[in-house]
């Protein structure tokens, strides 16, 4: 197989390790229909149908096919769910197989630790590299603070400050979307998510066209969702990605404050709360002034915050499994009616 097509759609060992003895073509989704999906082959762009039996597809998602029909989907290296809106308690897919998750936000008001500890944790859940991008460095006295502070929450964690509407400070940006790399960016209304897509994508009027799409419910049948960057590699962006929350995420929130968790198994009692309870060695870091109180604060509602999203999922599943049987009941009386 020539793959060098393919590595310019982000193709990499982790997936060609996953297909053995088979003649199917790999192709990548750009965008998901009710009824198909586009995806993008080494031979150009694709509609193809999804048989009952494939589970559900994201954008980004690397899948099998054979005449124009998805076969499978290939082990991902990331996800990122949403909660689906309303009562409908299930998860959505919202994108697949993002290296790096590109968290927005601004060196002014916007900027709020919390908030970044929130997206890093979901970074952290999906399995992308998280990279915090602060934006309107141009407007502020000192963004250099902004770093700084962003930085603190983890030595791990790059940040880096720019202007978003110069198209040349993005650029700094081509290490996460050249190619093999996709990218996809999260933040709050106004941090400049648009402005720094037109900048990596080099595409105006077409991001224009999409969100007035969007705004109105219509679906685009372009493969838009998954855009090609002027570095060689993609930018994932879908407009679940503006409304992504915290669900079934214990692990991203392990990953994120390994500190306190750290510090927890060494408390004296296993289900110690931190609170005052003797030998908590959580309270006795914030005693000595490793750990900062808010951070603890923190913590504990994203902790809350998961276990109330994710809860509720667990509720809507039971009452799923409960319909279920019910059906089957009502199904099984009336054809002990009509047969017997
Ligand atoms: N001076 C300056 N203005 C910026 C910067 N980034 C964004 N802006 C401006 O801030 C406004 C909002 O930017 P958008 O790119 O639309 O923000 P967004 O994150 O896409 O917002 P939503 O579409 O609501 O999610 C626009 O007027 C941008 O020109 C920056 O780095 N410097
Ligand atoms: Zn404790």
């Amino acid at each position: 197989m020539n793959t060098a097509p393919l590595a310019d759609l982000g193709w990499s060992r982790h997936f060609q390790a996953q297909i053995t003895d088979t003649t199917d073509i790999p192709a990548r989704i750009a965008a998901v229909h009710r009824n198909g999906v586009d995806a993008l082959t080494a031979d150009g762009p694709r509609r193809l149908s999804v048989p009952p039996g494939v589970p559900p597809l994201a954008v980004g998602d690397w899948v099998l096919t054979a005449d124009d029909r998805v076969t499978g989907c290939l082990d991902r290296l990331s996800v990122l769910n949403r909660r689906a809106a309303g009562t409908d308690a299930r998860d959505q897919l919202i994108a697949a197989n993002v290296t790096t998750l590109g968290i927005v936000s601004s060196c002014n008001a916007d900027f709020n630790v919390a908030r970044l500890e929130r997206y890093l944790v979901l970074a952290a859940d999906a399995g992308c590299l998280p990279l915090v991008i602060l934006t309107k460095a141009d407007t502020a006295d000192d963004p250099r603070s902004y770093q700084r502070q962003a930085e603190r929450l983890s030595p791990l964690l790059t940040a880096i400050t720019l202007d978003a509407t110069d198209v040349e400070d993005v650029a700094r940006l081509a290490p996460w979307c050249r190619t093999g790399e996709t990218l996809a960016l999260v933040g709050s209304s106004g941090v400049g998510k648009t402005t720094l897509r037109n900048a990596l994508t080099g595409q105006t009027a077409a991001t224009q066209a999409i969100r007035e799409d969007d705004a109105k419910g219509r679906h685009t049948t372009t493969a838009r969702e998954l855009v090609p960057t002027v570095h060689g590699g993609w930018l994932i962006d879908t407009p679940g990605m503006r409304a992504l929350r915290l669900t079934d995420v214990a692990d991203g929130i392990a990953a994120v404050f390994e500190d306190i968790e750290d510090l927890a198994a060494n408390c004296r009692f296993s289900d110690c709360a931190h609170d005052r309870e003797p030998g908590c060695a959580v309270q006795a870091s914030i005693a000595d002034g490793t750990l900062h109180p808010d951070r603890l604060i923190r913590w504990r509602k994203l902790l809350a915050e998961d276990m109330r999203n994710s809860e509720s999922i667990a509720e809507a599943r039971a009452r799923d499994r409960g319909f279920g049987k019910m059906v089957k009941e009502a199904m099984s009386y009336k054809r002990r009616d009509r047969d017997g």
